[in-house]
């Protein structure tokens, strides 16, 4: 399980989050909801490595994270699929995917063929570069190229953002699948309550750097959450 304790993190003089706590268990799927810029991103950032917390702390299964650089945590199962994507335009899907064999042992050094399984246009086009890919198919690279890492828990950065609905449906199937084929944890935060409520399994709600709000998603209360997500 990962765990975030009473995390503080600045740019400068600016405080991002303030005193945030969370758990993301082992075969849940935890969603993160906010607005813009209410620090969901700098929370991602701290449990990757991006930038480094202020004070409190990041445990994955009794390993203190605090200090570790990014590649250090993807050795330690931490998958991260960044906002935006984060695709090399000018390697092709193959060599994008292959970009996930850093962090791995000699021997799984392979790409796992679930990956086609749940994203079969990654298959058609995998001599084609990744900057000729619509934004849902680099979506979907970015998720396949987290999994070749072979993550104990995948960290998703606005899954659905500037995402076609049909493809938004793949997306949130192979996350459901993710979690319950391997057990991994699945840790996402989104603006998209609808999408949020149906996947997961616990909610927060942040707002301005805090977690203003938690629950399990099928006791989610709708009015507070969107109130929270509008105003
Ligand atoms: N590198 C940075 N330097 C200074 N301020 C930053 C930096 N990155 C983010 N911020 C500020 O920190 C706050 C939280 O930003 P963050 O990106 O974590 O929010 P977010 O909820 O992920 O929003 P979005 O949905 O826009 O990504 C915002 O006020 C933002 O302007």
């Amino acid at each position: 399980m990962l765990t975030v304790e009473n995390a503080n993190l600045h740019y400068g003089a600016a405080q991002a989050l303030r005193g945030v706590s969370l758990k993301a268990e082992m075969g849940k799927i935890t969603c993160v909801l906010g607005r813009n810029g209410v620090g969901k991103s700098s929370l991602l950032r701290a449990v990757t490595g991006q930038h480094p917390l202020s004070s409190g702390t990041v445990t994955f299964n009794d390993t203190r994270l605090n200090g570790l650089a990014p590649y250090a945590r993807a050795k330690q199962g931490i998958g991260y699929v960044p906002q935006g994507r984060e695709i090399f335009p000018l390697l092709t899907v193959k060599e994008n995917l292959e970009t996930g064999f850093a962090p791995l042992k000699r021997r799984d050094k392979n790409i796992p063929d679930d990956i086609f399984s749940l994203f079969p246009v990654l298959q058609t086009m995998l001599g084609r570069r990744g900057g000729d890919l619509s934004g849902g198919q680099q979506q979907q690279l970015a998720i396949g190229r987290a999994m070749v890492t072979r993550p104990k828990i995948l960290v998703l950065d606005e899954p659905t953002e500037g995402i076609q609905p049909s493809i938004i449906k793949d997306i949130g199937r192979a996350i459901r699948y993710l979690r319950d084929s391997t057990g991994m944890a699945i840790l996402l935060v989104e603006q998209y309550l609808d999408f949020c409520r149906e996947l997961a399994d616990y909610v927060y709600i942040m707002d301005r750097g805090e977690i203003v709000h938690e629950g399990l998603a099928e006791t989610l209360d709708t009015p507070e959450a969107r109130r929270h997500l509008t105003v």
